[in-house]
């Protein structure tokens, strides 16, 4: 679990940056590919500002959405319409290597579908896949992906991939990589800098509270603090 504190939001961002770097090139070295989990909210712009530095092997990222918004492409809530709008201009990175839904079929089919492209991307072994890394976020609620606080898809084993229609979060309709999936993967990061995130850090950190968040237990954990994000204990 690397809790890693840096002295601003510019050096957490350099350690993101880092961090990806190694890691895709110790994937792609080792397996011939790097498979990638990449969150919305705050990550995208963190991704636009540090991905156009690494050197890496970019024909061999394949890219899924560790949660996706059940809403068009064209739709602002939409992370796929992010990352097409704002980030592949920045790097050799086609449409084509970004996972994305259809949002003309139901979302109960929508989360089917995605676990089985996932489940294709690995090899259809009975072995719950393990990407490389998961890029993470945590809401003020301490929330990670779609998983939020006291909800049923917390306690979901059966799938690795699921919809959630009531996310407190808007839009509503989501679907979202559950713990089986999250918590085999090599390594996740959660890019947490800045007062904002202050609050909830000290929650799980200091106060140890049994939040969507504090359970993700890749192996690899690194949560990426600055000195205003850092809580005072950094041992969950
Ligand atoms: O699509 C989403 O809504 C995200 O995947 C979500 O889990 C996000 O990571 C957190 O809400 C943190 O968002 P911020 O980093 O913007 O606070």
């Amino acid at each position: 679990m690397p809790v890693i504190i840096m002295k601003n939001e510019e050096e957490v961002l350099k350690k993101l940056q880092n961090l990806i770097e190694e890691i895709s090139n110790e994937a792609i070295t080792s397996r011939g590919k790097f498979t990638i989990g990449f969150s919305g909210g705050s990550l995208g712009k963190y991704l636009c500002q540090t991905l156009p530095n690494i050197t890496t092997t970019w024909s061999k990222w394949a890219i899924f959405f560790c949660d996706e918004r059940y809403v068009e492409e064209s739709d602002i809530e939409s992370t796929f319409g992010f990352y097409k709008k704002h980030l592949i201009p920045l790097v050799p990175l086609t449409e084509q290597q970004f996972r994305s839904i259809n949002v003309n079929d139901p979302v109960e089919k929508v989360a089917d579908d995605y676990e089985a492209s996932i489940k294709a991307e690995f090899g259809k072994s009975s072995e719950i896949p393990s990407f490389d890394l998961l890029l993470l976020g945590i809401g003020p609620d301490g929330h990670t992906a779609s998983l939020f606080p006291n909800h049923p898809l917390l306690k979901m084993t059966n799938r690795l991939v699921t919809h959630i229609i009531d996310s407190p979060k808007p839009p509503p309709k989501r679907i979202t990589m559950t713990y089986p999936l999250i918590n085999n993967a090599r390594n996740s990061i959660f890019t947490v800098p800045g007062k904002g995130k202050a609050e909830i850090l000290k929650k799980i950190f200091e106060d140890k509270e049994d939040l969507p968040a504090a359970r993700v237990r890749s192996n690899n954990v690194y949560w990426l603090f600055d000195n205003d994000s850092a809580p005072s204990v950094t041992e969950i």
